[in-house]
């Protein structure tokens, strides 16, 4: 009747950015994220047999039931699944830096289907819970599990689901996060991609693009080659958003701070300095690198932004029950 999970979020390294099916959520292309460790919601699913709607609250604010489309969608697929009607009570906090801009639909999307599952007696396999968590989310899906996580792009609703590559990290992968704008984004990366698939002419490219980066992304994992996943995540990352500007109207998720840092690691690449950027649908900028060069990566940043806006984030689980 109740239960709580903890889901961390996940930074894209090959990225997601297009669906074929809105409604199931199923991606156009192949993805691969890591599981980050300081960035997490926990969720507590609790059926309640008198209530005649879900009911959500979110770090303590109740959420109008106008914005509750997709957890209605994973709420609903829950209830189907497990043949009951009953709506239930869902609590959730989000332990993401202050209004960081960090991904939170990946992890609330997969902590609140581990725990509605649970709640609703569902004993799903985890890939089933990604299954799950995909229909909030789409990023969801990966997060289901630790560490580097491959989203399959499946041929229907069975055959996409994430897995893990390699749960726990026996590499020195970690990555910084600059938060150098944390207000709401202006285009959703729901609306973008959207937008994206149906105006860009470079849309055709971008998929097979992500096939040739994907399998390369897989042998670099393999070689545990840090400068390898850097590369190619860099490459699909500056590939993606192309093509937000290729769009009609075309967009940008970048503003001026986060070509400043663009440059930034470009220079300290240039230096012999090994460390790679990647930036979601928003402005802030993730660095990835080698552990060992934490402490001479985190100096550099410093010195150009506020050491206040810099998190240090190194491969997180996969989700759990509390
Ligand atoms: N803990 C939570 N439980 C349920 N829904 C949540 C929770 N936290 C955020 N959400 C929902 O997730 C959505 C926010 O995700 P959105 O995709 O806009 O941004 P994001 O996840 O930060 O970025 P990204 O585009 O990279 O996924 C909102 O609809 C919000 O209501
Ligand atoms: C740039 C991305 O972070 C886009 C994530 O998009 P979402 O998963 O937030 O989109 P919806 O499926 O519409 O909810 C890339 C990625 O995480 O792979």
């Amino acid at each position: 009747m109740k239960a709580t999970a903890r889901a961390h979020t996940n930074i894209a390294l090959v990225k997601y950015w297009g669906k074929r099916d809105q409604e199931l959520i199923l991606p156009q292309t192949d993805s691969l994220s890591l599981t980050l460790d300081p960035f997490y919601t926990d969720t507590t699913v609790e059926i309640d047999p008198t209530l005649a709607a879900d009911q959500l609250s979110i770090d303590g604010n109740q959420v109008d039931p106008s914005k509750m489309g997709k957890v209605e969608r994973v709420m609903d697929t829950i209830r189907s699944w497990s043949q009951q009607n009953h709506f239930a009570r869902i609590t959730s906090t989000n332990h993401v830096p202050m209004s960081a801009g960090l991904a939170s639909s990946a992890s609330a999307f997969a902590a609140l289907a581990a725990a509605g599952a649970k709640a609703y007696g569902l004993q799903l396999a985890r890939r089933d819970l990604s299954r799950l968590a995909r229909r909030g989310s789409g990023s969801a899906t990966r997060s289901i599990f630790g560490g580097l996580v491959q989203w399959h792009r499946g041929h229907d609703d069975q055959s996409s689901y994430a897995e893990p590559i390699m749960e726990k990290l026996d590499f020195g992968l970690e990555m910084i996060a600059i938060l150098v704008d944390t207000s709401a984004k202006k285009v959703s990366s729901r609306g973008g991609m959207q937008l994206t698939v149906k105006t860009s002419p470079f849309y055709k490219a971008w998929k097979e693009v992500v096939q040739t980066d994907m399998s390369n992304m897989l042998a670099a994992i393999k070689d545990k080659n840090i400068n390898a996943i850097g590369h190619i995540a860099q490459e699909n990352a500056l590939r993606m958003h192309a093509l937000t500007l290729s769009a009609d109207p075309g967009f940008t998720y970048f503003d001026g701070d986060t070509i400043k840092a663009m440059h930034l690691i470009d220079d300290l690449q240039a230096a012999g300095i090994n460390c790679y950027y990647t930036m979601d649908a928003g402005p802030n900028v993730k660095v990835l690198y080698d552990r060992r060069d934490r402490s001479l990566i985190l100096q550099r940043l410093g010195d150009v932004f506020n050491p206040d806006r810099l998190v240090v984030a190194s491969a997180g689980p996969g989700v759990t029950y509390l």
